[in-house]
């Protein structure tokens, strides 16, 4: 679980987050949507300690980051995994030396151990007899597979996924995310997840909370977003052609 608590960040004089609390939900997928410029990213980099808000808190289980000493803060760190936007593979390594690469950089132990979690995570996103091809040899939807293994290899307690099915075609774009999903409940991780992808919600919106103009203008399931009448929320959600046509269907049918 992670709790957020009055946050507010500025750069200069522009206010960017004025004051976000909510509660991001253990073994679920958390999203985070808004528009362009809504603040999702200043607010991810918040949460990951990447930037340092005027105020407020960040609760990770029972202790706030701004709480933490630098040993504690290093701690934390390895409990998280990242999935950065476009998979951000090392070009020069291939599959099983990028995937491996997080367990080198926090674990010391035997390179048999490291291979054989490697090959275990490589299994469990469906990634076989690919260890020794490099990224520009394999597909998108492979590359962002890589990168799930490789947010996943240390056993993360917070998975953070920035724009994951970014540049994918609509049926791997809802295979990734369902991965992501089923990977969440597996492993009871808190799993956040920055989109602006309508369908991500529809697939995997546990908890979906919107932003707008560095406000938390509404949160809630992806059942109840296809419900609400706050308008800032409908304009988004039915900014897509094909959700307004589906709202059309559902108005005719009721
Ligand atoms: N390092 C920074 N210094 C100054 N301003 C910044 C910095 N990072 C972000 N901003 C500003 O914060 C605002 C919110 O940006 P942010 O990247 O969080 O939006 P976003 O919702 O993630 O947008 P997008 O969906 O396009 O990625 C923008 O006005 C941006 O210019």
């Amino acid at each position: 679980m992670i709790k957020v608590e009055n946050v507010h960040k500025s750069f200069g004089d522009e206010k960017i987050l004025k004051g976000i609390n909510t509660e991001f939900d253990k073994g679920k997928t958390n999203l985070i949507i808004g528009q362009s410029g809504s603040g999702k990213t200043v607010f991810l980099k918040c949460l990951l300690g990447l930037f340092k808000p005027e105020q407020g808190r960040i609760y990770y289980e029972d202790k706030a980051i701004q709480d933490m000493d630098d040993e504690e803060q290093r701690q934390l760190r390895e409990k998280i995994g990242m999935l950065f936007q476009g998979g951000a593979l090392f070009d020069s390594m291939n599959i099983e030396e990028n995937v491996m690469f997080p367990l080198r950089m926090f674990t010391n132990r035997k390179k048999s151990d490291h291979l054989d979690r490697v090959n275990a995570v490589l299994k469990r996103v469906k990634l076989e007899n690919v260890n020794k091809k490099f990224p520009a040899e394999i597909s998108g939807g492979m590359q962002k597979r890589v990168a799930i293994a490789r947010a996943i290899v240390n056993e993360p307690r917070f998975l953070f996924c920035d724009e994951p099915n970014s540049g994918l075609d609509p049926k791997t774009a809802t295979i990734i995310d369902n991965l992501i999903q089923e990977i969440t409940h597996e492993n009871n991780i808190t799993t956040i997840v920055v989109t602006h992808d309508m369908n991500s919600v529809m697939e995997i919106g546990e908890k979906v909370v919107f932003l707008k103009e560095g406000l938390l203008v509404w949160q809630g399931t992806n059942q109840e977003i296809f419900k609400t009448d706050h308008e800032d929320v409908t304009n988004f959600v039915y900014s897509s052609d094909l959700f307004k046509k589906i709202r059309e269907v559902q108005n005719k049918e009721a």
